[in-house]
Formats: structure tokens, sequence, C-alpha cells
């Protein structure tokens, strides 16, 4: 499968937000959008999703055209809250729901991923008692049960601690590789962006084009000690100029 997006342009009430932005992606390759506050980063996915339509430009999944069209990505939103009067199955079973195929099959299946997950025995607890990491992971969960062709994960672990933080990135890099799915993950972090992909592409200021597309040049799997090789710092400081130049 691949996804292609070509000369994508969207405003808001006249005001331009995208500008022209192409990018694509191979089956199975985890790539990262960065870019500052409000470039548009959202925006771009809610295009993806087919929640927005774009003013012009082509988005297409292997060939075939998509714009508008809803039921080929998952997607889980900077706010994906737990809706705190269900439980945590059932939560994570809203994705399967809202696509009519909730059978027990679905749910056998949420079941045998609540170890992968860390959620091992609050599968009828409510998202109340869960701590910040498992939250999110509930969500990571709801969204990987949601096969589609490509995840859009819009910053899903910004507001977690760094430590935290750092043990979901060794975690989400098991599981994708695990579950072969298309991932493409909005971050404000360069290091997150490295650790996590293969490509990254650098979003400048509203409205937004991709000011730079670099390939992350280290091995899987990922090792937190790579993150003081040659390359890794190389990359970084590439990734820090281009950020820090728009500003
Ligand atoms: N539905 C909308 N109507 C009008 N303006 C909007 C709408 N959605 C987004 N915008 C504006 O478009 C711009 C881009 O917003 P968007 O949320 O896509 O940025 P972002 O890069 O995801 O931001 P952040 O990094 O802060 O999450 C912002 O100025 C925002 O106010």
């Amino acid at each position: 499968m691949e996804i292609n997006i070509c000369n994508l342009h969207h405003s808001f009430d006249g005001e331009p937000v995208i500008k022209g932005v192409n990018l694509s992606l191979q089956k199975g390759e985890f790539v990262s959008l960065i870019g500052p506050s409000g470039c548009g980063k959202s925006t771009l996915f809610n295009l993806i999703t087919g929640l927005e339509i774009p003013e012009e430009g082509e988005i297409s999944f292997n060939g075939v055209n998509v714009i508008g069209k809803r039921g080929h990505s998952s997607y889980m939103m900077q706010k994906d809250l737990l809706f705190p009067w269900k439980t945590v199955l059932e939560n994570v079973l809203l994705g399967p729901k809202i696509t009519r195929h909730q059978t027990e099959q679905a749910k056998e299946e949420a079941l045998s991923l609540f170890p992968l997950f860390g959620l091992e025995e609050y599968e009828h607890h409510y998202p109340g008692v869960l701590s910040g990491g498992m939250k999110q992971r509930a969500a990571l969960l709801r969204t990987f049960l949601h096969k589609k062709e490509l995840m859009l994960l819009d910053e899903p672990f910004g507001a977690l601690d760094a430590l935290t933080r750092e043990k979901m990135h060794s975690w989400l890099l098991q599981i994708w590789s695990q579950m072969q799915r298309t991932v493409l993950f909005i971050t404000h972090s360069i290091d997150e962006a490295i650790f996590l992909s293969d490509r990254i592409y650098v979003l400048g200021p509203r409205p937004t084009e991709v000011i730079l597309e670099v390939k992350v040049p280290l091995p899987r799997p990922r090792k937190k000690e790579m993150t003081v090789t040659h390359e890794y710092v190389e990359l970084k400081r590439q990734l820090m100029n281009a950020l820090y130049e728009m500003n």
C-alpha cells in the first residue's frame, strides 16, 4: 500500500493553512511530522481522514483517490479521551462498534491484546483508575483495533512525563513491529521523531509546506544508546536548524 499526498492546499475563512504539501508513505513505514505550533498538522490529519475536504490537491491510497472519504485510516486525536462512564474494554471496542463490526471476535481479540498493552486486569475498570500512560495505551489499543491501512497518531504522548514517555516509545515500537502497521505520527519533540521514525517531514509555519524530509539512518530495533551516536546527533542538529531557522 502506498499513500500519496500531492500539492495539498487548504484555508479556513480565506486564511491559508496548508500550502502545497507533498508527502508519501510506503506500507509499514513509521513517518513523523514535526512543525511549529499551529502550523496545520492536525488539519493535515483531518484532510487525510476525510473529515475536511481540501481546496486543492490529491490524496490517494494505492492510486485510489480518497478525498472526503472516511474509513481508510484510524485516527487517534490529540485529545482522544476515554469515556469515563464506560469500562476500559467498552472504550477500546468503540472503534469496531462505530464500523458496525463489533462481534464476539472483536471482543476476544481486544481481550487478548490487553496484556501486550499493559492493561491486563483493568478490562472491567473505569478509566478514572488508570495512570496517564495507561490511558494513552488504552486509546492506542482502540486505534490499533480499528484496523485500517493507515494509523494517524496526533501527539499521543504529549501530556506524559519524560520517563513514562520514554517507556512508551520502546513499547510503541515493539507493538508497531509486531502489528506491521503504517503510521503517520505528529510530535513536537525532535528526539521522539528520531527515535521512532523511518523518515521525518519538517513542516514550516502557517501556511505550512514541507521544508525538509530526512531519512533516519539508525538501525532497528532502536536502543536508547543510539541517542548519543554521531548519526543521531548530526540528524538532531539538522532538524534543530530547520525548526529554529523559522522562528
Ligand atoms: N475548523 C477550523 N476553523 C477555523 N480555523 C481552524 C480550524 N481548525 C484549525 N484552524 C486553524 O488552523 C491553524 C492550524 O491548526 P492546527 O490545529 O491544524 O495546527 P497544529 O499544527 O496541529 O497545532 P498544534 O501543534 O498546536 O497542535 C490554526 O491557526 C487554527 O486556529
